[in-house]
């Protein structure tokens, strides 16, 4: 029951010695013995696709495949632009099949950084908002660049969607019940000083700075002996992973009926076209 399946993650079936591997979507480096950097590599915005998705979760396998890796620092290929999300694209007016395979690969990539042995630290470059701050609250520490432009939250209520539940628990327990209330409900992107101020990132730096304090912070968790700190990650997340694999195929349906409703399908394709203006 305390070990829970995914932490501990055996790395016998996945490849070791990362190389500046370069596949699509993400580039995978290992700049130091100890930690591998993950850069998102999806142009324009970083969005999550299915393919982008099993992209990333298939990189962090391959981090952890390599034994001397003991952090993973995440970052993005776009200064601006950590991710925009979830791909939007891919609710909109969708086949049924692909948006629950879609799904199952979004609650994938969330169980391997969430439940990844390896201490992760985002670097978040820019914007981060909704799946872009799934991605950064899942990680162990969290980096920003400054600028009160760039923005970081849980905004699903502003295209009429809500967040599923176990990113509305991931949102409480990063930030606190009352504040999640506030972030959720009103859609709120916080500002990278917000963000501080309510503990949704840890520090905020100079852009020129990000990766360099990103990988000096990771550094530091790859110094502490794997053996209690992947315990105490256990102890701290597993409950949250048990209960996501227990119910996945019911969250899978939850999900799809969601999407599928007309009103739900109105709000996605205005809020697609508003977007860029150019849609
Ligand atoms: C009962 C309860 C049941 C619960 C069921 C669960 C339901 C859960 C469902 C969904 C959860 C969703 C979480 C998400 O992640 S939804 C995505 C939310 N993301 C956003 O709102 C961000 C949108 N994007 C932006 O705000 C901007 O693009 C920004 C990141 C700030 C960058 O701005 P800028 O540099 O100006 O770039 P553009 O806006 O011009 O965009 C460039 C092109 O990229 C396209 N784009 C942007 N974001 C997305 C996206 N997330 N997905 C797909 N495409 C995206 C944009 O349209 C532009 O395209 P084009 O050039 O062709 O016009």
């Amino acid at each position: 029951m305390f070990a829970s399946r995914g932490l501990l993650r055996s790395s016998r079936r996945l490849v070791g010695g990362i190389s500046s591997a370069t596949r699509t979507y993400v580039n995978l480096s290992k700049p130091s013995t100890s930690v591998a950097v993950l850069e998102l590599d999806r142009a324009p915005v970083n969005s999550l696709s299915k393919e982008m998705a099993d992209a990333v979760s298939a990189a962090i396998k391959e981090a952890e495949g390599d034994d001397k890796v003991q952090a993973l620092v995440l970052k993005s290929s776009n200064p601006k632009i950590f991710s925009a999300g979830l791909d939007i694209t891919e609710m909109n007016n969708p086949e049924v099949e692909r948006l629950e395979d879609f799904w199952r690969s979004i609650q994938d990539l969330f169980l391997t950084l969430y439940g990844s042995r390896l201490s992760t630290v985002a670097a978040i470059e820019g914007h981060s908002p909704a799946g872009g701050c799934l991605l950064a609250m899942s990680c162990d520490y969290r980096v920003m660049t400054e600028g009160e432009n760039f923005k970081i939250g849980l905004n699903e209520t502003k295209l009429g969607i809500a967040a599923p539940y176990w990113l509305k628990d991931l949102f409480v327990k990063t930030i606190g019940n009352r504040e999640a209330e506030l972030g959720l409900g009103l859609g709120k992107l916080y500002s990278p000083s917000e963000a501080l101020s309510v503990n949704l990132i840890d520090e905020v730096v100079k852009n020129e700075d990000v990766l360099e304090v990103a990988m000096k912070e990771a550094e530091t968790w790859a110094k502490i002996p794997p053996k209690g700190r992947v315990a105490s990650k256990v102890m701290l997340r597993s409950e949250m992973m048990d209960e996501l694999r227990e119910k996945k195929e019911l969250d899978v349906g939850w999900f799809r009926d969601f999407i599928m409703e007309e009103g739900t399908q109105k709000g996605i394709d205005a809020y697609l076209k508003s977007l860029g203006g150019k849609k």
